[in-house]
C-alpha cells in the first residue's frame, strides 16, 4: 500500500495525474463483444447508441488461437468505429497468461486515448493492481497520454474475495469491481456448473408440522451470490468506486437474468454485463430506477425541506436517512435522463 501522501502521485515520470474522483457516467450494461469476430464487430455502430459501455473482450470466451486476432480487432474497432458518448472498455488476459503483456503494451500504445477502463480478471489482491498500476503509468508516459486509464477488477477468486477491501483501495485508478460468478465458483470449489444465477439445490425448507417430515414443507431457493455481492458493494462504496454484477450465462432465461440483475441493483450495484444483445434491454430496465420510485423520491425530498427532522407521507415516516436514499435515486435518474431522452420524459412524469 502506498503512503497516503503519495497515493495521488503519478507512478512514472510523464504519466498523467491520477484522478481524485472516479467519474460515474451511466454504466448500466457493460456489453461484451469478441473483437476478433467480424459478425459481432459489424454490429457495433448500431449497438453503440443502445449501450452505456462496449467492452472488447480478450480473455475467457476467446479461443487461445484467436487471442492475437482479438487484440488486433480491438485496435481496428477503436480506431474506426464512432462510439459517440458510449464508453469503450477492454478485458485483458489474466496476469499469469502469455498474452497480457502484449495486450497492455499494444492497447495503451495504439488506442490508449480511446479506452476508458481496463478490466483485469482473476485479481487476487492489491499486489496485482499495483503491478498493473505501475506498468500503465510507464506505458501512458511513453504514449504521451493526458488522461489516466482506469482499472476495473473482476472478483472471481477466493483470495480476491478475502482481499476485496484492499483491492478496492489499491490505486486511484480503481474504477470498480464486477462479480465473476463462474470463475469464483471454480476457485471456491463450489459444485455448480453454471455461469451465475441460482441453483435449485441451494434452499431452505420450512420446519415440519408434527412428525411428518416429508409433506407440506415449502422450500425457498436462496441466492448463492448474496454474501459476495454485499461484501463487494461495501468495499466499493467505502472506497468511492462502483460495483457491478457480472455475467448471467443462461441467455434464454431472460426472467431469471432480470431477477439476478435486480437483486444486484437493489443491493447497490450500478450495472451488469450483457453477453448477448438480448440482455441489453434487461440491464437497461433494471438499472434505471422505475419512474414511480423517482416520483416518490422527489416527493420525499420536497417534503423534507432542508433534509432534517421527520415527516409522515402516506403513513410512512421519513427522516434524514430516508431522504439520503431518495437523493441516491434522484441523482441516478438525473444522470440517466441526461443520456436518454426517453427516460428524461418518463422521469418528468
Ligand atoms: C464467464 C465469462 O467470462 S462471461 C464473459 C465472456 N463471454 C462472452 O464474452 C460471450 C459473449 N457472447 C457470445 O460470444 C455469444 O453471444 C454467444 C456465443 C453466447 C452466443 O452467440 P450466437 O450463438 O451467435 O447467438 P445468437 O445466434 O443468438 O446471436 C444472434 C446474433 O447476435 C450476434 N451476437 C451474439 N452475441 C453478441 C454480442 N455479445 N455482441 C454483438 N453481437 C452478438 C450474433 O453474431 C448473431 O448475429 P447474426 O444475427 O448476424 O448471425
Ligand atoms: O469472468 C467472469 C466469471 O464469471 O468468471
Ligand atoms: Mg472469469
Amino acid at each position: 500500500m502506498r503512503s497516503p501522501k503519495d497515493f495521488f502521485a503519478p507512478l512514472a515520470v510523464g504519466a498523467p495525474e491520477p484522478l481524485r474522483e472516479i467519474p460515474a457516467p451511466p454504466s448500466r450494461m457493460i456489453h461484451f463483444f469478441d473483437p476478433g469476430n467480424e459478425k459481432m464487430t459489424a454490429k457495433l455502430p448500431a449497438l453503440a447508441p443502445k449501450v452505456d459501455v462496449l467492452l472488447g473482450n480478450l480473455e475467457d470466451a476467446v479461443r487461445a488461437d484467436r487471442k492475437e486476432a482479438a487484440r488486433r480487432g480491438l485496435v481496428e474497432v477503436a480506431k474506426t468505429v464512432d462510439f459517440g458518448t458510449t464508453q469503450l472498455w477492454t478485458r485483458i488476459n489474466s496476469l499469469d497468461s502469455p498474452w497480457v503483456l502484449d495486450d497492455l503494451i499494444t492497447l495503451v500504445t495504439e488506442i490508449g486515448d480511446k479506452l476508458d477502463v481496463i478490466m483485469v480478471p482473476k485479481v487476487e489482491g492489491a499486489p496485482d493492481i499495483h503491478y498493473v498500476d505501475r506498468l500503465l503509468a510507464q506505458l501512458e508516459a511513453r504514449a504521451g497520454l493526458r488522461r489516466p486509464l482506469l482499472v476495473h477488477a473482476i472478483l472471481e477468486t477466493a483470495s480476491g474475495v478475502a482481499n476485496v477491501e484492499e483491492i478496492a483501495g489499491a490505486s486511484p485508478r480503481m474504477q470498480g469491481i464486477s462479480l465473476g460468478p463462474a470463475d469464483l465458483a471454480a476457485s471456491r470449489r463450489m459444485k455448480t456448473t453454471r455461469v451465475g444465477g441460482g441453483h435449485p439445490g441451494y434452499l431452505v425448507r420450512s420446519d415440519p408440522v408434527g412428525d411428518d417430515l416429508s409433506t407440506g414443507r415449502t422450500t425457498y431457493q436462496q441466492d448463492l451470490w448474496h454474501y459476495t455481492v454485499a461484501r463487494m458493494v461495501d468495499a466499493c462504496a467505502a472506497n468511492g468506486i462502483l460495483p457491478y454484477y457480472g455475467p448471467f450465462g443462461d441467455i434464454r432465461d431472460v426472467v431469471a437474468c432480470e431477477d439476478q440483475f435486480r437483486n444486484a441493483f437493489l443491493l447497490g450495484c450500478v450495472g451488469a454485463w450483457s453477453l448477448h444483445p438480448a440482455q441489453i434491454e434487461i440491464a437497461k430496465k433494471v438499472f434505471s430506477p422505475a419512474p414511480e420510485e423517482v416520483a416518490w423520491a422527489r416527493r420525499v425530498i420536497e417534503a423534507m425541506g432542508d433534509g432534517t427532522g421527520a415527516v409522515m407521507i402516506d403513513g410512512k415516516m421519513q427522516d434524514d436517512a430516508s431522504v439520503k436514499q431518495c437523493r441516491v435515486v434522484v441523482e441516478l435518474a438525473d444522470a440517466l435522463a441526461a443520456r436518454d431522452p426517453e427516460l428524461a420524459k418518463a422521469y418528468k412524469g
